[in-house]
């Protein structure tokens, strides 16, 4: 068995894989095992239906373009109080419950992340032209600085993430939690970025799990529509973790019990494995 002491584990907690009071319970003891054996675990979470809920119960009409949410101002300050207020302080109650010294920050604190206004060009259906489109406070990393994160680790705390940074321009960025998480993973030279989601990992055009991808194959399932919504922006995530140096990028399913303790401690690894 391969041996995770003292490495950097960044997990992230799509909202899809939340919800079950239950599960929410086996996940923050993971974590909390986790860090008791030695490896420094680092969450980064989502919550992109609960932002999704609270803006219906608003009255906030909302849309995805590519699996990136549109982000207007009003849409931003929901955002962050979904991710970096209520599920990130649930997240940091659940593992803190279970016995870990959880701590919960945003980009904004220590100045972790920064981000730039993301430009996406994409191909109209009609025109077939490619196009600039405009999501709005959607953001991508810009920097990383992970000395608070260091700091944290270094007193055995675990970082719980939430994915919105300030921007050079003094606004707030709504940004992927996926792609936050692959930031985080390389600026800390991580061993391992596991996405937990909803599904067994990626599956191919008949529904069957794919247990080793490789970056080609990705990008003609993207290509071909069999990889689409927001499982686009975790592939390509993976993809880019992987030329950082990321040694095991793994998609898998985060309603399976204890999904993070199978893929690290057992031969039976779960879910799909991206490779070059
Ligand atoms: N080829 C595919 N394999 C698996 N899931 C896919 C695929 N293409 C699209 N998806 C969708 O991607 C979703 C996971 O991404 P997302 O909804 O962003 O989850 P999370 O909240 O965990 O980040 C799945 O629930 C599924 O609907
Ligand atoms: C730009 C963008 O789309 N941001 C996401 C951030 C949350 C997220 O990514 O949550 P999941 O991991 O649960 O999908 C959103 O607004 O939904």
């Amino acid at each position: 068995m391969q041996r995770y002491d003292k490495k950097r584990v960044v997990v992230k907690y799509g909202g899809h894989a939340m919800g079950d009071a239950e599960l929410g319970r086996a996940f923050a003891r993971d974590i909390t095992l986790l860090r008791q054996s030695g490896v420094h675990p680092v969450v980064v979470h989502g919550g992109g239906p609960q932002i999704g809920s609270m803006l219906k119960r608003l009255g906030i009409v909302s849309e995805f373009k590519g699996g990136l949410r549109v982000t207007d101002k009003a849409t931003v300050e929901i955002v962050e109080m979904v991710l970096a207020g209520s599920i990130n302080k649930e997240i940091v109650q659940s593992i803190n419950a279970e016995g870990g010294r959880a701590v919960g920050l945003c980009g904004k604190d220590g100045n972790l992340v920064k981000a730039r206004k993301l430009t996406r060009t994409m191909v109209d259906p009609n025109s077939h032209i490619e196009q600039i489109v405009d999501l709005g406070f959607v953001g991508e990393p810009s920097t990383v600085n992970p000395t608070m994160l260091e700091l944290m680790l270094k007193e055995d705390l675990i970082p719980v993430v939430a994915p919105v940074a300030p921007g050079e321009d003094g606004e707030t960025y709504n940004i992927n939690a996926d792609t936050f998480a692959g930031a985080i993973a390389g600026a800390l030279n991580a061993s391992r970025l596991l996405f937990l989601t909803d599904v067994p990992g990626v599956l191919d055009k008949d529904g069957k799990l794919i247990k080793q991808l490789t970056v080609a194959r990705a990008h003609e399932l993207i290509a071909d529509g069999t990889i689409s919504g927001g499982m686009i922006p975790k592939v390509e995530t993976c993809i880019e973790a992987l030329e950082r140096g990321v040694e095991g990028v793994v998609i898998l399913d985060g309603k399976v019990p204890h999904a993070v303790l199978l893929e690290l401690f057992t031969d039976r690894g779960v879910g799909t494995l991206l490779c070059k």
